[in-house]
């Protein structure tokens, strides 16, 4: 493998994604790994992780980028993928680098379609409320897709340019999937990171959409900061975040509360969370498929979470609320969590967008906030919400 450090900015680096490639960026520094000289395929995540760091030790290839399916679970259908690349480019800068110009003309699609209906949603969220009573669960995320279909195939580098516009603080992701389909997304959410004996974790949980008015868009962040429903979901992830990395931790540190951040789209409460490993030999994938999937995600208890999410969503995740990152060989690397995101085939593609529902939910707020989480991805197709 060729590792290029030639001088591109990480604007300049996203601009050459192709489909194909592998994807993972922020304004200051941007990972574009292309071609493969190998692959680990497994359901298992903590089996991946393993076959993963033994192959990039047999081979000597220095990372490897890939994705984690949302279901790890037995008879799982999306299995974890790595690629080992061909070439892989790194950009960094201390500042944001200017982004490139926006793609335009952008198709709109020729059939949308709703899954489930508005109203479908807004029942699923009531009957996750009466679920979470009868069978003793905290928390369950629910979510729901849009399908898109279009004449032309898809201008997949054209929605990546534009995501990391329009998210230059987050983490704009592009990976192929098994089957031929292409992830694309911008999360602010990073499910783990590990750089020697440092990790880092920052759950986001707690989410209130942003508005144009610049007076209602800070009632709503000063909202979701006093709101004792979202603090419960957020809490939830917490708990559960320290519970799932402590056994690999000397040290952690978890600030005492939430503090409010934004996406161009949405509010959120974030806790972020650095720890000291214990164990050099365990990896940023072992970790993140030890953690994956948080309650932010699935919900708490996790596997009851996962049954009744499976239950009521009338399609099957495949790697939305997964996550997606790379591992190199000395067991550093960055997972995001695979959200604001659609999978895209030639001619149709599929978004997501999902809410932690505790009992306290109500189901317009629930499905309002779907709407403000598609803005990520409708946005940089050029379209609005009347799409979801
Ligand atoms: C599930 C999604 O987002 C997750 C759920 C959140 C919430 O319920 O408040 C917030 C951030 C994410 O962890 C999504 O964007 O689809």
């Amino acid at each position: 493998m060729t590792t290029s450090t030639a001088p591109a900015t990480p604007a300049q680096t996203t601009v050459r994604y192709q489909r194909g490639d592998f994807l993972f960026a922020t304004a200051r520094r941007a990972l574009l790994a292309r071609g493969a000289l190998g692959a680990v395929t497994d359901a298992d995540p903590r089996r991946l992780a393993r076959s993963a760091a033994a192959e990039l030790e047999r081979s000597g290839v220095p990372l490897a980028v890939g994705v984690l399916p949302f279901d790890t679970g037995p008879g799982a259908s999306s299995p974890g993928h790595l690629v080992l690349p061909r070439t892989v480019h790194r950009a960094q800068s201390a500042a944001e680098t200017p982004p490139a110009p926006p793609a335009a003309d952008l198709p709109a699609p020729a059939a949308t379609r709703r899954l489930p209906s508005a109203d479908g949603h807004r029942e699923n969220v009531r009957a996750a409320v009466a679920a979470l009573r009868d069978r003793d669960l905290r928390k369950a995320v629910l979510a729901r897709a849009l399908e898109l279909e279009f004449d032309a195939p898809i201008p997949v580098e054209g929605i990546v340019r534009n995501l990391a516009r329009g998210n230059p603080r987050h983490f704009t992701y592009a990976a192929e999937l098994p089957g031929g389909r292409t992830l694309v997304g911008a999360t602010p959410e990073l499910l783990l990171s590990r750089t020697g004996d440092s990790v880092f974790t920052n759950p986001h949980a707690g989410s209130m959409p942003r508005s144009a008015d610049p007076e209602t868009d800070r009632a709503n962040g000063e909202a979701l900061l006093a709101s004792a429903k979202d603090r419960e979901e957020h809490d939830l992830v917490i708990d559960y975040v320290v519970e799932s990395l402590r056994p690999f931790c000397r040290k952690l540190d978890v600030p005492a509360g939430p503090e409010l951040v934004s996406t161009p789209a949405i509010w959120h409460l974030r806790t972020s969370i650095t720890g000291e490993l214990a164990d050099r030999s365990v990896t940023a994938l072992d970790l993140a498929a030890a953690m994956h999937p948080t309650p932010a995600v699935c919900g708490t208890p996790t596997v009851a979470a996962r049954d009744l999410v499976q239950e009521l969503e009338p399609f099957d995740r495949g790697y939305y609320a997964g996550a997606v990152g790379w591992v190199d060989a000395a067991g550093d690397g960055e997972w995001a969590v695979a959200i604001r995101c659609a999978e895209v085939a030639e001619k149709s593609m599929r978004l997501y967008a999902g809410g932690g529902i505790v009992p306290a939910s109500d189901p317009d707020t629930e499905y309002r906030e779907t709407i403000a989480k598609f803005r990520t991805l409708l946005g940089a197709m050029g379209l609005d919400d009347s799409a979801s």
